[in-house]
């Protein structure tokens, strides 16, 4: 069996509120599935639930064939560091009191437990860009941006075979935006992982991932390779989504997707992206 995460009519609910209302998908290694919508659609919901921090109220998450939401959290722990979970905000990854080397040895160490050769700390900085010599600072002697940078590499050095990144890039400025995307698609395709990829921002997301699903109230109400969700939307709430990415030129459509295998050209495309979309997304503060 080829497939890494499979999830069958998923629900989700918190008390009367039903974030996630049948939600089905699936991930193969090496693939980057992005889940897009609104505010409170449901997306945080659903990767809750795939990483086994929310139960759901009805529905399946298999990873690797294991059922996720039956899995004693004491005894899941060795097998589960094959899937990792990055936020939005690094500070719920890192620990502000640990040298930001040893959380990267906390990945390393989880790799090894399942047998597989990681990085060195040093070497997993500068993978993520920043310079090896740092691996002995506290979260606080960071910005936001490079926060959230040693989070992604805490996450990568643990060798997952599923990342699930939580609107990733969202807190980061406009500039690093870009290049973190891609460098996150980069470095999940030369480790032959999964990535399910939540975004609100349609301009990156069809610039990384292989496919995607547009959640709406819970619901997913399209879904399907980037290029022909991009090119030919048939849901109006996707329209709609498409048409709020402002357009300069008012031609409405962006350049054609680069090969993945040229990461730097993917990340000045997103890059060309990010430079059009609202002032909002400007504002963001590292
Ligand atoms: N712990 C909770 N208790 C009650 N309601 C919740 C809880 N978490 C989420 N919700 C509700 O569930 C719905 C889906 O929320 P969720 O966080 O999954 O949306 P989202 O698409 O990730 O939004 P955002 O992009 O703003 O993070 C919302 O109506 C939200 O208010």
């Amino acid at each position: 069996m080829n497939e890494l995460l499979r999830v069958d009519d998923l629900h989700v609910r918190y008390g009367p509120v039903t974030a996630v209302d049948g939600v089905s998908l699936e991930i193969t290694p090496g693939e980057v599935l992005a889940l897009v919508g609104e505010s409170g659609c449901g997306k945080s919901s659903t990767a809750r639930a795939i990483v086994g921090m929310d139960k759901p109220a009805e529905g399946t998450v298999l990873f690797r064939g294991s059922d996720v939401p039956k899995l004693d959290l004491r005894t899941r722990r060795p097998d589960f560091t094959a899937m990792q979970m990055v936020f939005q905000d690094p500070n719920s990854s890192l620990n502000p009191r640990k040298r930001v080397g040893d959380q990267i040895a906390d990945g390393i160490r989880a790799a090894k437990a399942r047998g597989l050769k990681s990085n060195s700390p040093q070497e997993w900085l500068e993978a993520v860009g920043l310079d090896a010599d740092m691996v002995g600072r506290y979260p606080h002697q960071f910005s936001g941006g490079q926060r959230q940078r040693i989070a992604i590499a805490r996450a990568l050095a643990a060798k997952p075979d599923l990342i699930v990144a939580d609107e990733p890039i969202s807190a980061l400025d406009a500039s690093s935006q870009a290049s973190v995307a891609a460098m996150m698609r980069q470095l999940c395709l030369d480790a032959g992982a999964g990535m399910l990829f939540i975004s609100h921002d349609l301009s990156v997301v069809r610039l990384m991932a292989d496919r995607l699903m547009v959640m709406y109230r819970g619901k997913v109400v399209e879904s399907g390779s980037t290029s022909l969700i991009w090119n030919d939307p048939v849901h109006p709430y996707t329209r709609a989504l498409l048409s709020a990415i402002p357009h300069p030129d008012g031609k409405g459509v962006l350049p054609e997707a680069p090969a993945a295998e040229a990461p730097d050209e993917w990340a000045s495309h997103i890059d060309e992206a990010l430079n059009r979309v609202p002032v909002s997304k400007e504002a963001a503060s590292e």
